[in-house]
C-alpha cells in the first residue's frame, strides 16, 4: 500500500542489481490481491476438477511466456518456465493438495495456499541462498493456479507499451521474462539480491536494476518521474531539472564507456608496456558460455560445477555430468577452461546427501574433505571430467585444500580414474593441468611447498579473505573486516605468486577480487597471470588493463605491501593508478 505522495526530491538506498541508469516515469507492477478463503466443500470430485482446470489454464500460460521467453532472451531464461512446468507437473506438490482437499473437505484455493505457504516455508528457512530464491518460483507458480481459481487476473508485464520504470515489491521470473528492453528502461523492487532470478535475468538483459531498497513500492506513485542508479546503488524520485540533467550526462558517459569496451571484445588484454594477462570467466552452468564468449572472456577460469548437483533431489550421473562438461569444453573451442571439483558445503548445501549439521559449517565437513572421504561420488566427477578431456583445453582444480597430503590425495583418486579409463579403451587427454584453489590461509602461507606439484594455483579470495580475517563473508554484522586490501590479504597473495613463479607455474585469481576496480592494478603489477570474474566485468576491466603499465606498478609495490591499514593501500592506488 502507498504510505503517502511525495512531491519532492527523495533518494533511496539499495542494492546494485544490474549496471546502468535508467530514467522514465514509474511504472507500478501491483500483483492483484488474492485473498484465500476457508470453505467446506460439498462435491469433492467437482473440487478437484475445478483446481485440475485451473492447473491446466497455468500451465498453458507458462507454455505461452516461455516461448515469448525463448524467442526475446534466450533458451537458456526459458528455462526458468520449463521449471515452473516441472512444479506444476509435480505430484510432490499437486498430491498433498488434493489429499487436504478430500481429508478436510476444503476448497481448492484454501488446500492451496495452506501447502503453498508450507513448501516456499520450508525453502526460505534454508540456509542456503540458491534453495531460498526457489522458494520465489514455488510461490509464483502457485499464485498463478490461484488466479484462476479466485478468477483474478493477474499482471501482464508484456503489456508496456511506452518508456517505464517499473516499481514493484518484487518482480517474479514471469514477470521479468514478459519485459519488453524497448519499453521498460529499468526496474527497482523492495525485496530481492544480487542473485535472486530477477536480478540475474536484468543484467543479462542489460536493464538498469537497484533490488532491496525495502520501501519503493511505498515511496513512489504511478507517474512520478523516476532515476534508477544501477551504478551507485540509488533510486531518486521527483528529481529536479538539475538532477535529471546531471543524470542525463553519467548516462550518456556510461553508454559512451560500454561502446568503448565493447570493441574490445575481440582484443588481447595487454598493458600498456606490453604485458599479457588472461582474462577470464567464472561460469555455474553451461549456458553461462553465451555470455563468456559475448564479452571477450579468454576462458574459463572457474566453473563452479556444484550446480549441477543443486536444485534436484540426487546426484547427477556419469552421463550427465559428462554431458555438461563437454558442452562447455566445445563451445570454448580449446581456451582453457578451468573445472572446480564439488565445493559443497558452507553455505552450499545439498539436502539430499543427508549430512547432519555442524557448529561450524565453513571449517567443516566440506568440498575436498567430503570428497575425499565420499569417494564414489568425486571419482563419478572425475570420470566424467576424463572422459569429458578430449573435447577441448581441460584443467581441473581443488577446492579448499589446506594441506599437501589432501592435494597428493585427490590427485592420485584422479590418476586412479584415469587409468582405469584407458584400461577400458577410453580415450582421455595427456595434457590435463591439475591444480588448487588457495581459499585457506595455510596453503598460502606455504604455497612453496604445494607449487613443486601443482601445475597451477587460483586464488580464491572470497573465502580466503574470510578465514584470514576471521570474519563470516556472509554476515552483515562483522563485513567491516572483509576486507580485500588488508595488508595480510595482499601479502598472502604476493606469496603464492612469488612462490608459483619461482617453480615456472601460472597463478590465476577467481574470487571477487579479481574483478576489483582498486585490486586489479595492484595484482597486475604482483604479477598475477590470470583475472577470472563475471563475464560482464571483463570488458571492463580488460580496458583498465590497457591503460595500466605494469612495470610502472612494480616500482610502488614493496610500498603498497609495505602500508599498515587497508584505506591507506586504497587512496594509494585511486590517486597513482
Ligand atoms: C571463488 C571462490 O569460491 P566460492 O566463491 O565458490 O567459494 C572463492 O572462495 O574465492
Ligand atoms: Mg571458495
Amino acid at each position: 500500500m502507498l504510505k503517502k505522495t511525495i512531491d519532492i526530491t527523495k533518494i533511496i538506498n539499495g542494492i546494485a542489481a544490474s549496471e546502468g541508469i535508467a530514467i522514465a516515469k514509474a511504472f507500478r507492477l501491483e500483483h492483484a490481491e488474492l485473498t484465500v478463503e476457508k470453505n467446506s466443500i460439498a462435491s469433492i470430485e467437482k473440487e478437484v476438477l475445478r483446481f485440475d482446470e485451473a492447473v491446466a489454464k497455468s500451465k498453458s500460460e507458462l507454455e505461452t511466456i516461455k516461448e515469448y521467453a525463448r524467442q526475446e532472451l534466450g533458451d537458456d531464461k526459458a528455462e526458468i518456465f520449463a521449471a515452473h512446468l516441472l512444479v506444476l507437473n509435480d505430484p510432490e506438490l499437486l498430491g498433498p493438495i488434493k489429499e487436504k482437499m478430500k481429508t478436510e473437505q476444503v476448497n481448492a484455493e484454501y488446500a492451496l495456499h495452506e501447502i503453498a505457504t508450507m513448501f516456499v516455508g520450508m525453502f526460505e528457512s534454508m540456509d542456503n541462498e540458491y534453495m531460498r530464491e526457489r522458494a520465489s518460483d514455488i510461490r509464483d507458480v502457485t499464485n498463478r493456479v490461484l488466479s484462476h481459481l479466485l478468477g483474478v487476473t493477474i499482471s501482464n508485464p508484456s503489456m508496456i507499451s511506452e518508456e517505464v520504470v517499473i516499481i514493484a515489491e518484487d518482480l517474479t521470473p514471469s514477470d521479468t521474462a514478459q519485459l519488453n528492453r524497448k519499453f521498460v528502461k529499468g526496474f527497482t523492487t523492495d525485496i530481492g539480491g544480487r542473485t535472486s532470478h530477477s536480478a540475474i535475468m536484468a543484467r543479462s538483459m542489460e536493464i538498469p536494476a537497484v533490488v532491496g531498497t525495502k520501501t519503493v513500492t511505498g515511496d513512489i506513485e504511478n507517474g512520478v518521474l523516476v532515476i534508477v542508479d544501477g551504478l551507485d546503488s540509488k533510486v531518486i524520485v521527483n528529481p529536479s531539472a538539475e538532477i535529471v540533467k546531471t543524470y542525463g550526462e553519467k548516462k550518456a558517459a556510461y553508454e559512451a564507456q560500454k561502446a568503448e569496451w565493447a570493441k574490445l571484445v575481440n582484443e588481447q588484454t595487454v598493458s600498456v608496456d606490453g604485458h599479457h594477462v588472461e582474462l577470464a570467466a567464472n561460469i555455474g552452468t553451461p549456458e553461462d558460455v553465451n555470455g563468456v564468449l559475448e564479452n571477450g572472456g579468454e576462458g574459463v577460469g572457474l566453473y563452479r560445477t556444484e550446480f549441477l548437483y543443486m536444485g534436484r533431489d540426487c546426484l547427477p550421473t556419469e552421463e550427465e555430468q559428462f554431458e555438461a562438461y563437454k558442452t562447455v569444453l566445445e563451445r570454448m573451442k580449446g581456451k582453457p577452461v578451468v573445472v572446480r571439483t564439488l565445493d559443497i558445503g558452507g553455505d552450499k548445501e545439498l539436502p539430499y546427501l543427508e549430512l547432519p549439521k555442524e557448529m561450524n559449517p565453513f571449517l567443516g565437513f566440506r568440498a575436498i574433505r567430503l570428497c575425499l572421504e565420499m569417494q564414489d561420488m568425486f571419482r563419478t566427477q572425475l570420470r566424467a571430467l576424463l572422459r569429458a578431456s578430449t573435447y577441448g583445453n581441460l584443467k581441473i582444480m581443488f577446492p579448499m585444500i589446506a594441506t599437501l597430503g589432501e592435494f597428493r590425495q585427490a590427485k592420485e583418486i584422479l590418476l586412479e580414474e584415469k587409468e582405469k579409463l584407458q584400461v577400458e579403451g577410453t580415450k582421455v587427454s595427456d595434457n590435463i593441468e591439475v591444480g588448487m584453489m588457495v581459499e585457506i590461509p595455510s596453503s598460502a602461507v606455504s604455497a612453496d611447498l604445494f607449487a613443486k606439484e601443482v601445475d597451477f594455483f587460483s586464488i580464491g579470495t572470497n573465502d580466503l579473505i574470510q578465514y584470514t580475517l576471521a570474519a563470516d563473508r556472509m554476515n552483515e554484522r562483522v563485513s567491516y573486516l572483509y576486507q580485500p586490501y588488508n595488508p595480510a590479504i595482499l601479502r598472502l597473495i604476493h606469496m603464492v605468486i612469488q612462490a608459483a613463479h619461482k617453480e615456472g607455474k601460472w597463478v590465476g585469481m577467481c574470487g571477487e577480487m579479481a574483478g576489483d576496480e582498486i585490486a586489479i592494478p595492484i595484482l597486475l603489477g604482483l604479477g598475477l597471470d590470470e583475472f577470472s570474474m563475471s563475464a560482464t566485468s571483463i570488458l571492463k576491466a580488460r580496458s583498465q588493463i590497457r591503460n595500466l603499465s605494469k612495470e610502472d606498478i612494480e616500482k610502488h609495490i614493496d610500498a603498497i605491501l609495505s602500508m599498515s591499514t587497508a584505506e591507506e593501500v586504497v587512496s594509494f592506488v585511486k590517486e597513482q593508478f
